[in-house]
Parts: structure tokens; sequence; C-alpha cells
């Protein structure tokens, strides 16, 4: 069984659309006019039991509109869609009982209520028996570290106490699936990675589904083996992150130290028969840009620059971000 299957999964939105000036306002007052938006558009996504899938987009490609489907939140408007088995928002009540959902900026935690009372009423809400929630909790309360914080009232709590606290929360009735949005935003490096320790611990343990919203890739290269890209609604990218970098940082750039000033002129010359550029940063360091980032073209460029008294030579991969943010902006068009 799939934990999550949609099969050509669309949302569309109707939205009113205010005509300009008085006489347009006084018009939307007896004919109003409007505009359909596709925010999710045929999407088809597959998630096996025990996946950790990083689920990216640029603002506005129709991610949380996913998740609100997926979550039972809002009724797709056409399309196939089973998560655990079940149609998430005909089926909602026993559907809940089997996923949990970290959202950033909506807490699930009781403000005024002590972290461990707030823990209880999930107990209860979810009807889980005392010694299996004993044993399950303890052990996420020490994976987590909060174990110090349980006395205290959620108000009082820093952000990164809070989202420990939150993960804890979500995870009282053990769901087989959980839904993560920005779950590490805001927090410093070492919580962060704390965070990121947990989650790895309860797929290990457990084999928990993760899906994983966030605009933070190190979160993504951390967790996940599986990446969805999504653009204007529609996936545009469902692989690898390491197919991912392959398929699209085609540029490689080589930083070369000489022991005398050269000029690009002379470096151009001497690889003109090689799809490369050449930046120069000072004097002594230039940079070449090679429009295929393969091995054997290094070890060409390499080999040409012996005719130079070269001190160092430093390949600079592309990140992940530059990648990310250039296929954003290029969109559907090279994809
Ligand atoms: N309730 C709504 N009514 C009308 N349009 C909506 C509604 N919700 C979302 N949209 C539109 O649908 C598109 C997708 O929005 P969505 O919030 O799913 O994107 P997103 O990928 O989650 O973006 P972000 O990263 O900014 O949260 C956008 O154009 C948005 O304006």
């Amino acid at each position: 069984m799939y934990r999550i299957e949609a099969r050509n999964l669309t949302k569309t939105f109707k939205t009113h659309k205010s005509r300009p000036g008085l006489l347009g306002a006084l018009r939307d007052l007896f004919t109003r006019q409007y505009t359909t938006i596709t925010a999710v558009d045929g999407i088809n996504l597959l998630v096996e039991e025990g996946e950790m899938v990083g689920y990216i987009g640029a603002n506005g490609a129709g991610k949380s509109t996913t998740i609100k489907m997926l979550t039972g939140i809002l009724m797709p408007t056409s399309g196939f869609l089973r998560v655990n088995g079940m149609d998430p928002h005909r089926e909602r009540e026993r559907f809940v009982r089997t996923i949990g959902v970290v959202f950033g900026q909506r807490s699930q935690l009781w403000w005024d209520l002590a972290v461990q009372e707030s823990f209880r009423l999930l107990q209860r809400v979810y009807r889980v028996p005392d010694d299996v929630y004993r044993k399950h909790m303890g052990y996420v309360i020490e994976v987590l570290e909060i174990g110090d914080l349980l006395d205290r009232p959620v108000r009082k709590l820093s952000l990164g106490q809070r989202m420990r606290c939150e993960l804890a929360a979500a995870f009282v009735h053990n769901p087989p699936l959980l839904f993560l949005d920005e779950p590490t935003i805001g927090l410093d490096v070492l919580i962060k990675m704390k965070v990121r320790e947990f989650l790895r611990e309860m797929n290990r343990t457990y084999g928990t589904t993760i899906l994983l919203t966030t605009h933070d890739l190190s979160d993504i290269e951390a967790l996940c083996s599986r990446v969805v890209m999504l653009d204007k609604g529609r996936i545009l990218y469902d692989g690898s992150l390491e197919e991912l970098r392959r398929r699209w940082a085609e540029e490689k750039r080589v930083v070369v130290e000489f022991a005398r000033p050269v000029s690009v002129e002379d470096l151009h010359r001497q690889t003109a028969d090689l799809p490369v550029t050449w930046e120069q940063e000072h004097p002594y360091r230039s940079r070449a840009v090679l429009r295929q980032g393969d091995g054997a073209l290094v070890s060409s460029l390499l080999a040409r620059l012996q005719a130079f008294p070269v001190t160092d030579v430093r390949v600079e991969e592309t990140s992940t971000e530059e990648i990310v943010s250039r296929i954003y902006a290029e969109g559907m068009a090279h994809a």
C-alpha cells in the first residue's frame, strides 16, 4: 500500500475579479466576474512506506494547496487521492488519527498549559493506552532532549524549545505518516541538527513516512533521498537530489592561481578549442567556467594549463541552492 497515492490531482480556486475605478466597483455589485486559478494541476505522486520526501517549489508553486488536500483540509477539484488508504477529506475523523502534522506557524500545544499537560490531552484525544504512551513518549522525550521542559508553560518556551515540543506532540499517537512544513525555520544550527536527528531516528525506528516542505534545502540534503519539485502547480522533477544536481549543474567552475600574472587573453588562446570562458579575479587568479561539468573536460583543461606556472587549482561545485534557484527562475521552459 502506498502511504500517498495521488493521481491527476487538481485543485482550482475561483476568485472574484474586481474591475478598476468607481464605475467598475459599481458594476461589480451587479455582475461579478471570476477568474479561475489552477493551484495544483494534475499531479501524480506516489509515496511508499518509510520514504522521506522533500516537497519544494518557489512561492506560489502550489505546495501548501497540495498539503492541504493530502491532510484533508481541502477537497480536490478532481483526480484520485488516497492517503494511508483513505480519502482524507471524506474520512476525515478516522484519517487524522493516522497522520501527524507540524506546521511551523501553527501550534498544537495549549499556550498556558505545561508541555506535559498538552501531551496528556493529546493522549486522551488519540486514545493512546497509558503503558504505550509511557514507553513511546519516554523515548521521544529522550531523543528530543526536552525532559527539562515538560513542566513549563508553552508560552515561556523559546522557539527552538517549542519546535521540539511540537514534534513530540505530533508523535503522541505515533502516526505512520508525518507532514512537516518548514520545521527548522528560524532555528539555530544546533537545534536544527537535533530536529533532523530526531526525524531520522523516528524514520529508522518506526518506519515513519515523512513529507517535508521547506525553503531550506539543507533540510532536504540532510533528510531526503527523494525530492519532488513543483512549478506552477505541476511536478517539474521527481527523483534523487544527486540526479537533480547532475542534470541541472551543467556548469563547473575551476579557479586557477598562478605564480606570476597571466592575462585572460593568453588563457583563452591556450584553451580556444574547449567550451570554456575565463574570468579574471586578479592578475594572479582566474576562473574558468566550463559549459559542461564532466570530468574529462576538467582533465583537458588542466593539461592545457601546464603551459603556465600554476600554483593552485580548485574545482568549485555549484551548490544545490544555486541550482534550485536557477531552476525556479527558468521554470518549465528548460525542464
Ligand atoms: N484560497 C485560495 N483562493 C485563491 N487562490 C489561492 C488560494 N490558495 C492558494 N491560492 C493560489 O494558488 C497558488 C498556489 O498557492 P500555494 O499557497 O499552494 O503555494 P505555495 O507553493 O505553498 O507557496 P508558498 O511557498 O508561498 O507558501 C497561488 O497562486 C495562490 O495565490
